[in-house]
């Protein structure tokens, strides 16, 4: 699938809550979605850079030159995922948006957060993430709300 640019008016609407998770659209879209962000390289992308206003993205982490020590981890389709609770400490950390490409930034991000989200068959998740993978969630979930890291450059 085609990744929309900064500028398309659909990266700043803000994603409808999924309904239904069993939804042969949804499961199509995740599909393309994990496709989509193996081929663009990326460690995370959100339905609304594909022009799908829903509330799903991928979390896919993995080392990679600004992050090495990031952990591998099986590429995550989470739904309607929330921040229930914030760490209070933040930390700065290098960005980029598959989105707007050849642009880098320092964004501040809480360290640790506790986060609720549905998996592709249904099942509800409460876990708690830190560090670059929170880093990732957080990214991601502002795509949701039509929001994208230079909003939130220092
Ligand atoms: O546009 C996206 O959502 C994919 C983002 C995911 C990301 C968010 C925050 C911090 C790092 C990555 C990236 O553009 S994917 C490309 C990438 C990979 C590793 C490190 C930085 C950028
Ligand atoms: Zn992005």
């Amino acid at each position: 699938m085609e990744i929309i640019q900064l500028g398309n008016p659909i990266l700043r609407d803000k994603a409808e809550f999924v309904a239904d998770v069993k939804d042969p659209r949804i499961q199509q879209l995740i599909d393309d979605l994990l496709i989509t962000v193996k081929q663009a390289n990326g460690v995370g992308i959100a339905a609304p850079q594909v022009g799908v206003s829903d509330r799903i993205f991928i979390v896919a982490s993995r080392p990679n030159p600004r992050y090495p020590h990031a952990p591998e981890m099986e590429p995550t389709p989470m739904i309607n995922p929330k921040i229930l609770a914030r760490s209070d400490e933040s930390e700065k950390g290098w960005e980029g948006c598959l989105s707007i490409p050849g642009i880098r930034g320092s964004v501040p991000r809480d360290r640790a957060i506790e986060v609720e989200y549905s998996d592709r068959y249904g099942k509800l998740h409460k876990q708690e993430l830190t560090d670059f993978v929170a880093r990732i969630f957080q990214h991601e979930l502002d795509h949701l709300d039509g929001i994208v890291f230079l909003d939130r450059l220092e």
